[in-house]
Parts: structure tokens; C-alpha cells; sequence
């Protein structure tokens, strides 16, 4: 079947029995999900719990990985890191256009980049970027690739506090814009809560929790309901909140 076919017809990632271990020791123990196309998707858990195994794999970085049956994910697949990675001998729309190619390339990567707010900054060096900058760049470089997934990795971990509540607004408007499906690893509780429409906990190698978070968007910390989402993750991460 001709790869579009399939997209109409299967959800953009489907894992089945997917397991990894290293050295002898399992961290990814036979973990079945399926990702509807266009789904915004957090993947919570303890550090050291295979969330990064879990998306190196799914971005078929990591050829060790065995499962019983699939690993599908759609053909144009994005990945964004917690630091930028651009690289700094070039400039800013260099570093988002590297990799594409034709002559609509510098076109659309002037857009992405006006997109996430660099509208004038395309000649400047990474170097002269602030953290959240940089990382608005690698969302642009991102964008412009039209993927239809995007996997995200503790995008925002290095931000502060006020930045990353800026970058959740951002990558929010970008998924209504574009709508690929997103898996976001990410150790926040609240960053899942307020961006993702289904939260998953990765426990012992597998998804110890699957849980829809059914409230519109966009969201306020302050939505009473968030906090019983927010008490059935910490619970399912085994976290208790001693001074409630
Ligand atoms: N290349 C590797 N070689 C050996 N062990 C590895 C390798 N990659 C990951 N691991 C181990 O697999 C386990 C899961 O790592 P992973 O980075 O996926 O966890 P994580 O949930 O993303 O953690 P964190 O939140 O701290 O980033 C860890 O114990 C780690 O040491």
C-alpha cells in the first residue's frame, strides 16, 4: 500500500511490543501505543524511565530497538531537543534551512521563522540568540519541514520559568496551525497538563498510565479540573503532595 493510503487509515505512530535494553537491563519492556494522526501527545516519567529511549526510537534513531510487531511513524518526522543544536558557524535561516531543498526553501523558512516571532533576526549568528530564541529557531527549523510528527524532547527544560510559559503558548498555536502529531517528552506535570490532550506515564518500561485530558484549550493553571488531572498523574508517578 502506497504510504499515503496507510496515513488515511492507521494513526501516525503505532508501536507494538516495542522493548530496548541495555546492558541486559530492560528499560522499554513492550510498550503497544498508537498515536492518532494530528494528536498532541506528553510522555511523563521518572528520570531515567526510557522517555528518551521511547522517542529516539519512534524517530528511528535507534536501530537496537526490537518489538513483536510495528514500529510505524510517518515519513516526514521533526525532532527538537532541549538545547537548540544549531550550529554555529551559520546563520539563523541557514540553520533552518539546512537539509531542505528547491527554491520555495528560503521562502518558507523566512515564514517559520516570522511564525515564532524571529521575523528580522535571520541574519543573526545562533550566538546572539537568548535560550528561548534559539529554541524558537529549532521549533522553525522544525516547522519547516512540514512534519506530520513532531517529537519534542524536554523542548523547554533549559527555559526559565516566564520563557517557557511564552514557548508553551507558542508551540500550542503552532500545533492548531499545522496539527502533526506531537510527542512531547517532558518532566513537567503542569507543561503536559496545560499542552497535551493525552498524557502518558512511563512506569517500569511501560505506559503505566493513558489519560485524556478533556478540557479546551487554552487552559489556565487555575482550572480546578487540571488539578484532579494533575493529582491522578503525580499519583501514577508515586509523588504525594505532603503540604496539601
Ligand atoms: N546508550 C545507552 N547506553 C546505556 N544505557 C542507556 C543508553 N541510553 C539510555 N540508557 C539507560 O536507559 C535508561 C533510560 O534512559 P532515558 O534517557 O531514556 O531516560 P529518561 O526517562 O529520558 O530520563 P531523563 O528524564 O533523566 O532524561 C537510563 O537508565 C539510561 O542510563
Amino acid at each position: 500500500m502506497a504510504p499515503h493510503t496507510e496515513q488515511l487509515t492507521r494513526p501516525a505512530v503505532r508501536l507494538r511490543g516495542l522493548t530496548r535494553s541495555f546492558d541486559g537491563r530492560t528499560v522499554l519492556d513492550g510498550i503497544d501505543l498508537d498515536i492518532p494522526a494530528g494528536q498532541f501527545v506528553a510522555l511523563l516519567g521518572h528520570s531515567g524511565s526510557g522517555k528518551s529511549t521511547l522517542l529516539r526510537a519512534v524517530a528511528g534513531l535507534d536501530h537496537e530497538v526490537t518489538g513483536s510487531g510495528q514500529l510505524t511513524a510517518p515519513a516526514r518526522v521533526s525532532v527538537v531537543f532541549q538545547d537548540s543544536r544549531l550550529l554555529p558557524w551559520r546563520r539563523v535561516l541557514d540553520n533552518v534551512l539546512l537539509g531542505t531543498e528547491g527554491k520555495e526553501a528560503a521562502a518558507k523558512g523566512r515564514e517559520a521563522l516570522a511564525e515564532v516571532g524571529l521575523k528580522g533576526r535571520e541574519r543573526a549568528w545562533p550566538n546572539e540568540l537568548s535560550g528561548g530564541e534559539a529554541q524558537r529557531a529549532a521549533l522553525a527549523r522544525s516547522l519547516v519541514r512540514e512534519p506530520e510528527l513532531l517529537l519534542a524532547d524536554e523542548p523547554f527544560g533549559a527555559l526559565d520559568a516566564l520563557t517557557r510559559i511564552r514557548m508553551h503558548t507558542l508551540l500550542r498555536e503552532l500545533w492548531e496551525r499545522h496539527k502533526p502529531s506531537v510527542l512531547l517528552v517532558t518532566h513537567d506535570v503542569d507543561e503536559a497538563i496545560v499542552l497535551a490532550d493525552r498524557v502518558l506515564v512511563l512506569d517500569h518500561g511501560r505506559i503505566g498510565l493513558d489519560l485524556t485530558i478533556d478540557r479546551p484549550h487554552p487552559r489556565s493553571y487555575r482550572d480546578p479540573l487540571l488539578g484532579e488531572y494533575r493529582e491522578r498523574l503525580l499519583a501514577a508517578l508515586g509523588v504525594t503532595e505532603d503540604h496539601k
